[in-house]
């Protein structure tokens, strides 16, 4: 077939997806009727958003890769907010932080989005229904646990609707090129976790530390000698060209977000439930409750503590379990642990995270 003829194939299928997306759309349009004359599931469903994504891939069969076709139906779902309710996201800005990166590839272009300026603002927010969602990073695979988040769950209702995990990937951000450059901006957490890279290309003597990287990312585009390290989103925002991508240290460098909001996520039969519980302070205390998980075949995949901030040397302990918050074994547990603990409460079940398709 010649080329003109394959082009007119594809216009002739295009029309046809438009028309079979917007009847979706329609569909979507007595949902949100639906959904706001009942109130009582969100706009955005995490259970239901995890069903028709592994929906759309076990119905794959190529030849395009089920990333692809992911990518393409969170941004339907994306319309379908926007058709249902506009929803408003806030996360840690200012805008082109990581934070705003995985705000927009959870919930893609049809949302409003809200920078802030500390992960408690973003708690906030919620909890005043300013914004439906926030987006808070909580572990980071070589920084660890993010303290403000865990101690913004002790101070607040808010609950986990959803998690995320996103490779985190530095790049050099510039407008000049990489022989002209006189300085280079970013968060000092960055610049080590980019130490070998900055070695081998003789920066040492050119770094200025800044409060964030879209800051840094501001600055350099402030400037023809300037650059920055920030998300490849940075660089679009502000106008800089990715000099050099994938500039960290370890490869595989991946933050954990959650999603927060006014309530948890119904059971979709793989979920998580994230806890957090006192001990008191007496030999075997933690021991003892790890035992209730053990008994009730509860699978930990994390525990991290924080001080208790008004007795010094006691402790709270945030654990993530493997299942759901109606399910028999963890009922049975969390009725146990109130005898166990000082107090105990459940920041969310939520579908676990399985990652993204190749
Ligand atoms: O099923 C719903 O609850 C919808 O609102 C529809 C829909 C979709 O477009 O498929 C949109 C948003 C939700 O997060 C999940 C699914």
């Amino acid at each position: 077939m010649e080329l003109e003829d394959l082009r007119k194939k594809i216009d002739q299928i295009d029309s046809r997806l438009v028309e079979l997306i917007n009847e979706r759309a329609k569909v979507v349009v007595d949902v949100g009727k639906l959904k706001r004359r009942d109130g009582s599931v969100p706009v955005y469903a995490p259970d239901r958003e995890s069903q028709v994504l592994s929906k759309i891939c076990e119905l794959n069969k190529g030849p395009l890769p089920d990333k692809t076709l992911v990518a393409v139906w969170r941004e339907l779902m994306s319309g379908s907010f926007f058709i249902e309710r506009p929803l408003r996201i806030s996360f840690l800005g200012p805008e082109g932080s990581y934070s705003h990166q995985a705000s927009m590839k959870k919930f893609g272009q049809s949302v409003d989005y809200v920078p802030l300026a500390d992960i408690r603002g973003v708690f906030d927010e919620v909890a005043r229904g300013q914004c439906d969602f926030g987006m808070v990073p909580v572990e980071n695979s070589s920084g660890g646990g993010v303290v403000e988040t865990l101690d913004a769950f002790l101070e607040t209702r808010i609950m986990i609707c959803a998690e995320m995990e996103m490779p985190i990937h530095h790049n050099l951000l510039a407008k000049c090129r990489l022989e002209e450059i006189e300085k280079i901006y970013s968060k000092p957490e960055v610049f080590a976790q980019c130490r070998n890279w900055i070695t081998e290309n003789h920066f040492e003597g050119k770094i200025i530390t800044e409060a964030s990287t879209a800051r840094a990312a501001e600055l350099a585009a402030e400037s023809e000698k300037c650059a920055a390290i920030g998300s490849s989103l940075a660089g679009r925002i502000y106008g800089l060209n990715v000099l050099y991508e994938k500039i960290e240290d370890k490869p595989d460098n991946v933050t954990r977000f959650l999603i927060i909001s006014s309530r948890d996520t119904p059971k979709t039969g793989d979920d998580k439930t994230a806890v957090v519980f006192t001990t008191p302070h007496k030999p075997g205390a933690l021991f003892d409750v790890l035992g209730v998980f053990d008994k009730y075949d509860i699978n930990l995949t994390r525990i991290e503590s924080r001080p208790n901030k008004t007795r010094n040397w006691e402790y709270h302990f945030f654990a993530d379990i493997n299942g759901h918050k109606t399910d028999e074994n963890i009922i049975k547990a969390l009725e146990k642990l109130h005898d166990r603990t000082i107090q105990v409460q459940i920041l969310g079940s939520f579908p676990r995270y399985t990652g993204e398709p190749d």
